[in-house]
């Protein structure tokens, strides 16, 4: 028979993501979140065993040693890991010793069999979770002394049935766990599909100006011509130039064409609407699709980034003037591809810079020989 003893377990589902991969940071924060999960997970371990202990009659040292590792072991574990040079590395030794500590309760438990089990699984599972590679080898055979050790100091009793207040008592634990995990699982899902997200969108994203990239701007303008052509809706597709770019570099810099670009393109990105798709079409080109839009709405938003263009102040050149031309085309059922309507507004674009520059030009009509020129 053995001594009175008492204790509780290392259920503590340990976080994702503090394997060998995890970043510097993750791996700095890994204490503290195992802290919480240990806590929770070690109590409801000492509710199974002292169920147990309960039936068993036990006595204070078994009772103190079930406070002890349920109730001060989190706390010390991430004392611990605080105070160590390498928190990560300690949380490891941490891991371990859950363990070897849930392990050492299976004797004084006398194999009762189901918290025998989630003491042998649960931290099993944690290393598995942990995705530190070769954790769980670590921790087989701390494990196995430790239930050795316990077995030859207390006795091996086997009496392997659990009553139905000890499975009762089991059941938080086990709960607890599963939910614990599953919901770290979520998290990480999540925050891997919103890096995802933000990785898609800077991938399509011009680092100059902040608009879409060519080859993502083209395939939307081809998906709003498109569904206009299948609604039969008003669509306009907008080419801004900026008039004597080359200048702004050749006689600034091109860090001071850069700003230029930069502050043309967060003006634009002002002027749309929700649903207008705009892009760099070109090194100082930009596209700009309003879906479901008359021309004469088009032609007042592009009218409106032309003059704000003109109050634009470049801290690198102060005093230039500044100014864009704009070709806008509608969408016609005879524009088969997006490359058809780009080409009425790059005609119109043209049009607007042989007049003078500075301007507005409506691509003709089908069959009309002319644009009009706006501004
Ligand atoms: N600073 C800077 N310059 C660029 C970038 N991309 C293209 N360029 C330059 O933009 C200039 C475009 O010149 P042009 O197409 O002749 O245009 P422009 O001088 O505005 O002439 P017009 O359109 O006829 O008024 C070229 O000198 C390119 O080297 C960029 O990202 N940053």
């Amino acid at each position: 028979m053995q001594q009175p003893g008492g204790g509780a377990d290392g259920m503590a589902p340990t976080a994702p993501g503090k394997g060998a991969f995890a970043s510097a940071h993750t791996r700095d924060a890994l204490p503290r979140v195992i802290w919480r999960y240990r806590t929770a997970g070690m109590a409801f371990g000492a509710l199974a065993i002292a169920a147990v202990l309960v039936e068993q009659g036990a006595g204070p040292l078994r009772w103190a040693f079930c406070l002890a590792t349920g109730f001060a072991w989190p706390h010390i574990a991430w004392w611990l890991a605080r105070r160590s040079g390498s928190p990560f590395e300690a949380e490891q030794r941490n891991l371990v010793f859950d363990s070897v500590l849930a392990a050492a309760w299976v004797p004084l438990l006398h194999f009762n069999l189901l918290p025998s089990v989630l003491l042998l699984a649960l931290p099993a599972a944690d290393k598995i979770n942990s995705d530190v590679p070769g954790l769980l080898r670590r921790s087989v055979l701390p494990a196995l002394a430790a239930l050795l050790v316990a077995g030859l100091a207390a006795g091996f009793v086997f009496e392997p049935a659990s009553s139905i207040p000890v499975i009762l008592a089991s059941l938080p634990m086990l709960l607890v766990h599963t939910m614990m995990v599953s919901l770290q699982r979520v998290q990480l899902l999540r925050k891997l599909i919103l890096k995802n997200e933000a990785l898609g969108r800077l991938a399509q994203t011009d680092v100059v100006t902040g608009l879409a990239l060519r080859g993502h701007w083209e395939r939307e303008a081809a998906r709003l011509l498109e569904r206009a052509r299948a609604d039969a809706a008003p669509a306009v597709l907008a080419l801004v130039d900026v008039d004597g770019f080359k200048q702004v570099n050749d006689g600034h810099g091109h860090l001071a064409g850069d700003a230029l670009l930069r502050a043309a393109g967060a003006l634009l990105l002002r002027t749309l609407r929700p649903g207008d798709a705009a892009g760099r079409y070109g090194g100082d080109e930009f596209a700009v699709v309003f879906p479901d839009t008359t021309m004469a709405e088009a032609a007042r938003l592009a009218e409106a980034y032309r003059a704000a263009v003109q109050a634009i102040e470049l801290q690198q050149a102060p005093g230039l003037s500044l100014s864009v031309s704009i070709g806008l085309a509608e969408a016609r059922p005879d524009h088969g591809r997006i490359e058809d309507w780009i080409q009425a507004a790059d005609d119109a674009l043209y049009e607007a810079k042989r007049r003078g520059r500075n301007r507005l030009v409506v691509a003709a009509a089908a069959d009309a020989p002319q644009g009009d020129s706006i501004a």
